[in-house]
């Protein structure tokens, strides 16, 4: 094993001490999303989380919960095999290897699926990274997708969004985040944004990028996602997005503000796409908009949902999809669903421009405002703030619940309105999100 460190999990925690509890390998993390919840409901369900990544110091929940961390190249799949393998031969072994980084879903499918661990299709989780090749799978079934090109070159990225007509999407072929997604209104945009796309070599992680984008029709309409695990609808999410030419997702509304009838389609068409790409097994977060034609799938990720989607599916609906995921990895029965209030709806605080972060204020009242069950903010004092127009530009958070989608809707958007993250030289945070 290529490890160079292995930190000591915190003696005592239900976890347990380190070889007592079997463990449940997490292929990275994310530095903001489901990933330490990961962590603290595999030790609840007496369990030893282990952290494998290249830099475990990219996650500091890791040293505050007590999580394991095994340090390695997480590129190298023989090399996260083998550390596996070792964990698998010690103490109380390997229960499962996953992850909550939509990077390193087919690695850790893969992995899992040689050590005999439960394991999604890796190949069909692969086969998701790249967006133009899971465009042509769904085409292929006759899943409505945009009209879509991947291009090399900013030239043909001109000539492809002249045939397919303006407005047009650009985009990295395998990102994730909305990073570098933008869109594009005439041939100067094109040129423009391809130019800056093409020229990248790595991605928001570091990691080396495909030197190809793609050219899409954009399609208009409401934006919805469906949760789904194996192959049942939990919850048909309604978007709120920030300003065009991006797409900074502001917030969430579950579920989706829309007639039952509405709801059924879209998840029909999100069951259809999870088909067409031999998916099924656990989660699935599928993105869609309602055009004028029907719903047409922008995106099917082999994941679980991230941007607190989860943490309000449970408020509303009481489906815990975190347990159910790693209940899924790591062999266990899920927990039974709860009940919950019907509604729920998540407001990001957003920047507004770049700075550092000179403090942070009232999050606490936000906690106790009506209706909130959870508030966060990422930003602390000392930080530096960079508008991306991606989920980087979210600073933090809230979620509420509601008697009805109004209800839980006005309660996040005024939680998140108490809180003010302030920068230097005057201005702060957008907390209304968007
Ligand atoms: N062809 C399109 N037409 C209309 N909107 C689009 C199109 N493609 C992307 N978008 C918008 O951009 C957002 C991000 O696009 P996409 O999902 O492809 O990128 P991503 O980097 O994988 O983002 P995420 O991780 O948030 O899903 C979508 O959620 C949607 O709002």
């Amino acid at each position: 094993m290529t490890t160079e460190k292995e930190t000591a999990g915190t003696a005592g925690t239900a976890a347990g001490a380190a070889g007592t509890a079997p463990v449940l390998a997490l292929l990275e993390s994310n530095t903001t999303g489901s990933g330490r919840e990961f962590c603290a409901v595999a030790q609840g369900r007496g369990l030893r989380p282990v952290l494998l990544a290249g830099s475990p110091e990219r996650y500091p929940y890791a040293a505050a919960d007590g999580v394991d961390t095994v340090r390695l190249d997480t590129g190298d799949r023989d090399a996260v095999l083998r550390a596996c393998a070792e964990l698998a031969e010690r103490g109380a072994g390997l229960v499962g290897v996953t992850s909550s980084s939509e990077y390193f879903m087919a690695s850790a499918a893969e992995v899992a699926g040689k050590l005999g661990l439960p394991a999604p299709d890796g190949d069909a989780v692969a086969g998701c990274r790249r967006k133009d090749r899971q465009r042509e799978l769904l085409a292929a079934a006759g899943v409505p997708v945009p009209g879509f090109r991947a291009v090399t070159e900013t030239g043909e990225a001109a000539r492809a969004a002249d045939r397919l007509g303006y407005p047009v999407v650009l985009k990295p072929v395998s990102g994730s985040g909305s990073v570098g997604v933008r869109l594009c209104a005439d041939r100067a945009e094109v040129a423009g944004w391809a130019d800056l796309l093409l020229s990248r070599e790595v991605d928001e992680r570091g990691a080396p990028v495909p030197r190809e984008i793609l050219v899409e029709s954009a399609v208009s309409g409401p934006e919805f996602s469906v949760e789904t695990f194996d192959r049942e609808v939990v919850a048909v999410v309604g978007k709120r997005l920030g300003a065009e030419p991006y797409f900074v997702e502001t917030g969430h509304d579950i579920p989706a503000p829309v007639a039952c009838g509405v709801q059924t389609e879209l998840g029909r068409t999100a069951l259809r796409a999870l088909d067409a790409l031999g998916l099924g097994w656990g989660a699935a977060h599928v993105e869609l908009r309602l055009g004028p034609k029907g719903p047409v799938v922008i995106e099917v990720n082999p994941r679980l949902a991230g941007g607190m989607i989860p943490a309000a599916v449970l408020a509303a609906r009481g489906v815990d999809l975190v347990d159910r995921v790693i209940a899924r990895a790591s062999g266990q029965p899920a927990a039974t669903a709860g009940r919950g209030p019907g509604h729920a709806a998540v407001r990001f605080v957003t920047a507004r421009r770049a700075g550092e972060v000179t403090a942070v204020h009232g999050l606490a009242e936000a906690e106790r405002a009506p209706g909130v069950v959870h508030a966060h903010c990422t930003a602390v004092p000392g930080r530096r703030v960079e508008i991306t127009h991606s989920f980087r530009d979210r600073l933090g958070c809230v979620v509420a619940t509601g008697s009805g989608a109004a209800e839980a809707g006005a309660r996040a958007e005024a939680a998140a309105g108490l809180v003010r993250v302030e920068l230097a030289g005057g201005g702060d945070s957008d907390g209304a999100g968007g």
